[in-house]
């Protein structure tokens, strides 16, 4: 996939695990946001109750391949074994996780995405071969316990102001509400967790967010 095609697909950007579904079957909140028009998908299974080992192992594989179906890019957050074995279409890490210069040579096949909260660690991921940058919370969320401070679009802004022109997707609080002002900072797209995982309808969530981002 190019640079291009990657924007494309980084438009909504949903990063989901078991924990994030209310009870609901993960496999089933996938395919309604997929109807609903996600573009790209994220396996983060993390938090109470997330599934490990060959539980994980045979979810991840029931994901990906409907992901193949419908040819939505399927990325594994931070783990890299899990990203070989489910033969993903890409991984993403943070700060806190392997080297994205190691991740980079390892993996060279996929495609990389790197968590940068600052415009340092943003050409630090540029220069390590990060083919796409998450940048967050813009918004503040309840789903990730250890995130960093809210930062708002504005550092999306910045981020494009010093140079950086690497496909960018913004992630935090992000719903149908706030999505746009990330779009106007700069960002090629949103990545969302519970405005459509945890949302009543995963399909009505996903579409009025594309109607809103088109
Ligand atoms: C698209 C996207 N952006 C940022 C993150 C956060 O990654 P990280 O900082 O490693 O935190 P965890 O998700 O691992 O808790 C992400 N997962 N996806
Ligand atoms: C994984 C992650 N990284 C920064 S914020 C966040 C969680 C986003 O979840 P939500 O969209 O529910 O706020
Ligand atoms: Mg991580």
């Amino acid at each position: 996939m190019n640079s291009e095609e990657l924007r494309k697909a980084l438009r909504l950007y949903l990063v989901m695990g078991s924990p994030n579904c209310g009870g609901a079957d993960p496999y089933a909140v996938l395919e309604a946001a997929i109807a609903g028009g996600i573009t790209m998908f994220q396996l983060r299974e993390k938090g109470a109750g997330a599934l490990q080992g060959s539980a994980l192992l045979e979810l991840g594989a029931r994901l990906r391949s409907l992901c193949a179906q419908h040819q939505i890019p399927f990325i594994v957050n931070d783990d890299e074994r899990l990203a070989l074995e489910l033969e993903a279409d890409g991984i993403h890490i943070g700060q806190e996780d392997a080297p994205a210069a190691a991740v980079r040579q390892r993996l060279k096949h996929m495609i990389v995405g790197v968590s940068a909260h600052d415009l340092g660690e943003a050409q630090s991921a540029l220069a390590e071969g990060a083919d796409y940058l998450g940048v967050g919370p813009q918004y503040a969320t309840r789903t990730k316990l250890d995130a960093r401070e809210v930062q708002g679009p504005a550092m999306i802004a910045r981020m494009r102001e010093g140079g950086i022109g690497l496909p960018l997707v913004g992630i935090g609080g992000i719903d149908a509400t706030n999505a746009l002002p990330v779009i106007r900072a700069g960002a090629d797209g949103v990545a969302v967790v519970s405005a459509i995982a945890g949302a009543r309808s995963p399909q009505e969530a996903a579409s009025e967010l594309i109607r809103i981002l088109q």
